[in-house]
């Protein structure tokens, strides 16, 4: 499966449906403490936009809105795994992407057959608080080695300017939040980033 290189990542429907007309293909809709009401409009939202236009969405966390709603995609980390019911989400037709930080967590992310599977953070981030460190490119190129056809998405401290370093280092992706969120000027940011991932 060739997913897009570029995978923005929104707190808010508004954000998609800003992002998505400017040619964004992969989008996920990551939103922590809300009411589920107040996720599912979110969802809704954003599910409509990216199917008329033709982007993906994934849905962050919330495996149970992604089925009830029919999302097409959801991405999951390694506490998420812990309670996620994995087989109805594979039942509701999920494509499914993991999040990895070290080695235990990748043979556990690969057995569950992902759609891609995310490694960070590569650069820290300001985003989150994280118990890892920076993973660096080399820690990239050894990931790509192990999840061979998998793709793999870099993620964390990512830029335009250090784009290309990770695609080099063997990601088909790379996912970004507040290079584009903290932008004075972010529809120009993310017309910078479809363009380094041409
Ligand atoms: C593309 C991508 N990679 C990693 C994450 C992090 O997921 P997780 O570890 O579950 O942390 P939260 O994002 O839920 O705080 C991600 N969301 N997307
Ligand atoms: C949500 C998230 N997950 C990470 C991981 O390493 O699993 S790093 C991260 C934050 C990404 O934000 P920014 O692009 O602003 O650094
Ligand atoms: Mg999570």
């Amino acid at each position: 499966m060739t997913l897009p290189r570029f995978y923005p990542v929104f707190d808010s429907a508004d954000w998609v449906v800003r992002a998505v007309p400017l040619g964004v293909r992969l989008v996920q809709l990551r939103i922590k403490e809300r009411q589920d009401d107040d996720l599912r409009a979110e969802i809704q939202t954003a599910l409509a936009c990216c199917r008329q236009h033709g982007a993906a969405l994934v849905i962050n966390d919330h495996w149970q809105l992604a089925i009830e709603l029919g999302a097409d995609w959801l991405h999951l980390g390694q506490e998420d795994l812990d309670t996620a019911d994995i087989a109805a989400i594979r039942r509701a037709g999920l494509k499914l992407g993991v999040s990895t930080h070290d080695h235990t967590e990748l043979d556990r992310a690969l057995a569950l057959a992902p759609e891609y599977i995310a490694l960070g953070p590569v650069y820290p981030t300001i985003l989150k608080k994280m118990k890892w460190t920076e993973q660096g490119l080399d820690r990239l190129t050894e990931w790509k080695g192990l999840v061979g056809d998998i793709p793999l998405c870099a993620i964390g401290g990512m830029s335009v300017e250090r784009a290309a370093g990770a695609y080099a280092a063997g990601a088909d992706m790379v996912a970004a939040v507040t290079d584009i969120t903290l932008n004075a000027d972010p529809d120009t940011r993310i017309r910078a980033w479809l363009k380094a991932a041409a």
